[in-house]
């Protein structure tokens, strides 16, 4: 019987601050979308077993094109595989509007193909069923 779980999908969306910005041409650390993993990953764990979850690891992380301040990010995890208290998921952090600052100051522009700027596969752990994480 297939788990019900399998393919269950959270989207979030963020307003990239400029607060955030850390190098140059307005781009965020690569954390900062590790960030919004472990945010999407926590609605997963809570859906899937009314816990928020703690993350295991990622088995792979790989970054496409840069996420800058100003742009507005699409944050995808899936749910590829339940084991006993492993989840795993496979993770996308996705441009869909930009800053168009050639154009004026507050200019901006939907994507339209977004760019997919992170990717990963990442692991959960959550307690066992009937367990809570004091216990
Ligand atoms: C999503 C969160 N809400 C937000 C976060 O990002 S939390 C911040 C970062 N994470 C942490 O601080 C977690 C720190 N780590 C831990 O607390 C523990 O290492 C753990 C809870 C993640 C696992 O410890 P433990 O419960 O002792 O693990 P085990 O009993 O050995 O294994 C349980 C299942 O988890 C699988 N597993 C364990 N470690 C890994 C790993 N590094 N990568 C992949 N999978 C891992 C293990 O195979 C077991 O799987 P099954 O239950 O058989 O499915």
């Amino acid at each position: 019987m297939t788990d019900s779980r399998l393919g269950l999908t959270v989207t979030h969306r963020r307003y990239v601050p400029y607060s955030h910005a850390h190098y140059a041409g307005n781009l965020v650390d690569g954390a900062y979308a590790l960030g919004l993993f472990g945010d999407v990953a926590t609605e997963v764990c809570i859906r899937t077993d009314s816990d928020e979850g703690l993350f295991a690891g990622y088995s792979d992380v790989r970054f496409h094109a840069p996420i800058r301040a100003g742009d507005v990010v699409q944050v995808t995890a899936q749910v590829s595989r339940v084991g006993t208290r492993s989840r795993t998921l496979e993770l996308s952090c996705a441009v869909v509007c930009r800053g168009r600052p050639d154009r004026s100051e507050s200019a901006a522009e939907v994507l339209d193909p977004p760019i997919v700027a992170v990717t990963a596969t990442g692991t959960v752990v959550v307690p066992a069923a009937g367990v809570s994480r004091e216990e």
